[in-house]
């Protein structure tokens, strides 16, 4: 009952919030005075502009430096509307701008799918650039004739407009807020944190980056109709590509993917060229205020948003959440391992002159655990992201349940082929529960979440991951892949990050995935302590070569293994 009520009242928490911003922006817009609400106006439309940052920037890892590019496509259907004297208003006005400026998203998008960083910048610039020049030799509609674009009828004087405006962001905000929580939030915070772990979820990279260049210039686009609602009039001149780098920086420096900061970023912008021009300055060395302000963001680590909420966390509980696979947990009787659902034939890789895979047949019985183990440097990496379609220049065939497993990465994972890595690919902005169901990609109850995570000992579905070791966000990792039940589970050293004491009772759970989950795996590990609890067969590699493959005992008997993988026999 506790525990629906709490979920009751964290669900209610985000219109509570939304109502209190309605009471407020109320008050200001009758309580200031009149020039304090039409800067007002502006710091909202700049808020609006951020969160649209913040979602391609702060959460998609993306740089777009063409924001104000957007606003401007928004203010240009706005003032289109209103010259042609399209039906609906001002409000149908301002969401086809916002729609206009999602679909100029997506096609700025498109070249985000190759194009990443530095060269993404300059794109995006040089796009801010041209839209500049070309936008003062067109002219909005209705500039030229004076035409000034029409409030809403019930928000015509700059008080009420202030309030329209208001709740224009915090319906905005309530978009953000939702749609970050959803699928397409965590498709965003995996595919920054890494496109290769967002591609092995069975993600497309693609549709993730689209659609955050989509949403985040749709709200550009809003701001823009926003502004020409507020001056009348749209003008060049505020929307020009030095304005998008510093909002760009701005963005950067407040942490504007988080909703309260986007709101402190854009009284920020209003309210420093404000006091610049009260202290007699130039209002252009905004400007380079922003720009100190950029670079302390960006040479230091993270933002100011994310300082102040590391603070807040560290006064609730100064403590990373970790693995407690301590817990006894009943066991379940292993499956007997049945026919090959996994087969690998004559796989071959080479890096140039290095050949990493010679030849390799390897068989994952369903039911069964496969160990896959060798020196350093043998190949076993390189067999995970071949057989997962990481590496398109391997040769050699692979099935998958007697089907042919081909394509990209994301093709194999909604096959049933899932993988985890060696290196951490658990982006640290969502949560332990919210990254479990973007990965398991079905629809989980709460109590099949739960009991998995208890399962492996990994920490509660609302611990954030920024606040997980690294060894249990190993075990978060399988978790999510487990509960997509794919046909098989590739594990690269999943227990790497774990205390040695922690591997036995990894092991043990390991051991009764195929009973409990359903799902055949292979795994890539160098504790044999390990290996031998949990493999019922084994396939060992040394340089790129299968050495010996055969059931467990016999292949940690096998002279050549003993000699060529350990070296020294009293080990084994
Ligand atoms: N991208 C790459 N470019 C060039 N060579 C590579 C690349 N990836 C792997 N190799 C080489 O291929 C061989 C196999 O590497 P791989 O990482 O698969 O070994 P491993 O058995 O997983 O090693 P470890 O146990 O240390 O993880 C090594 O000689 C490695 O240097």
């Amino acid at each position: 009952m506790r525990l629906a009520e709490h979920r009751l009242a964290r669900a209610g928490l985000p219109f509570l919030v939304a109502a209190a911003a309605v009471g407020i922006g109320y008050a200001l817009s009758v309580g200031l005075a009149g020039y304090f609400v039409y800067l007002g106006v502006s710091a909202v439309v700049a808020a609006i502009a951020l969160l649209g940052l913040g979602v391609v920037t702060g959460t998609a890892g993306m740089i777009s430096l063409c924001q104000l590019t957007f606003a401007a496509v928004g203010a240009f259907v706005v003032s289109a509307c209103n010259v042609a004297g399209v039906p609906g208003g001002f409000g149908t006005w301002l969401l086809l701008g916002g729609l206009a400026a999602a679909v100029a998203g997506v096609l700025v998008g498109l070249p985000a799918l190759r194009l990443r960083g530095i060269t993404l910048a300059v794109v995006t610039l040089g796009l801010a650039a041209a839209a500049d020049h070309t936008l003062v030799q067109i002219q909005f509609p209705g500039a030229t004739e004076g035409l000034s674009v029409e409030r809403p009828e019930a928000f015509s004087d700059d008080r009420s407009y202030f309030l329209f405006a208001v709740l224009v962001l915090v319906a905005c905000g309530l978009v953000v807020h939702f749609l970050r929580r959803g699928r397409w939030g965590s498709s965003w915070h995996l595919v920054a944190f890494s496109e290769r772990g967002t591609a092995a979820v069975g993600a497309g990279v693609r549709t993730s980056k689209l659609t955050a260049f989509a949403v985040s210039a749709a709200l550009g686009g809003i701001s823009g109709g926003l502004l020409t609602g507020q001056v009348g009039l749209a003008f060049p001149a505020s929307f020009t590509a030095i304005q998008s780098l510093a909002l760009y920086v701005l963005a950067i420096m407040s942490g504007a993917h988080l909703i309260d900061m986007a709101v402190f970023g854009a009284l920020l912008w209003v309210a420093v060229p404000e006091l610049l021009k009260r202290w007699g300055v130039p209002q252009d060395w905004g400007f380079v205020v922003f720009g100190v302000l950029g670079v302390q963001a960006l040479t230091g680590r993270g933002n100011l948003g994310t300082a102040v909420r590391a603070l807040w966390y560290r006064r609730r509980s100064g403590r990373t959440a970790g693995v407690g696979l301590t817990e006894a947990v009943t066991d379940v009787e292993p499956l007997p391992p049945g026919g090959p659902v996994l087969e690998v034939r004559g796989l071959s890789v080479s890096f140039g002159h290095v050949t990493a895979l010679s030849e390799v047949d390897i068989t994952v019985p369903e039911h069964g655990i496969l160990g896959v183990i060798g020196p350093n440097g043998a190949g076993k990496s390189t067999l995970v992201d071949a057989i997962s379609g990481f590496l398109p220049r391997a040769t050699g065939t692979a099935t998958l349940g007697g089907r042919p497993l081909t394509g990209s990465p994301t093709r194999r994972a909604r096959a049933g082929l899932r993988r985890t890595f060696q290196q951490d690919r658990v982006p640290p902005g969502l949560t332990v529960g919210a990254y479990v169901r973007f990965v398991a990609r079905r629809r989980l109850t709460g109590r099949e979440l739960d009991g998995a995570l208890e399962f492996f000992g990994c920490p509660a579905a609302r611990t954030p991951l920024s606040r997980v070791d690294a060894g249990a966000r190993r075990l978060v990792e399988v978790v999510g892949h487990l509960l997509a039940k794919p046909r098989v589970l590739l594990l690269d050293e999943p227990a790497a990050g774990l205390p040695h004491e922690e591997h036995v009772a990894f092991g043990r759970r390991l051991r009764q995935v195929p009973a409990r989950f359903g799902v055949s795996v292979l795994l890539i590990e160098h504790d044999l302590d390990l290996v031998r609890s949990v493999c019922d067969t084994l396939t060992v590699l040394d340089f790129g070569r299968v050495l010996a493959s055969g059931p467990q005992a016999d292949v940690l008997a096998d002279p050549a293994v003993l000699k060529a993988y350990m070296g020294e026999t009293e080990l084994l």
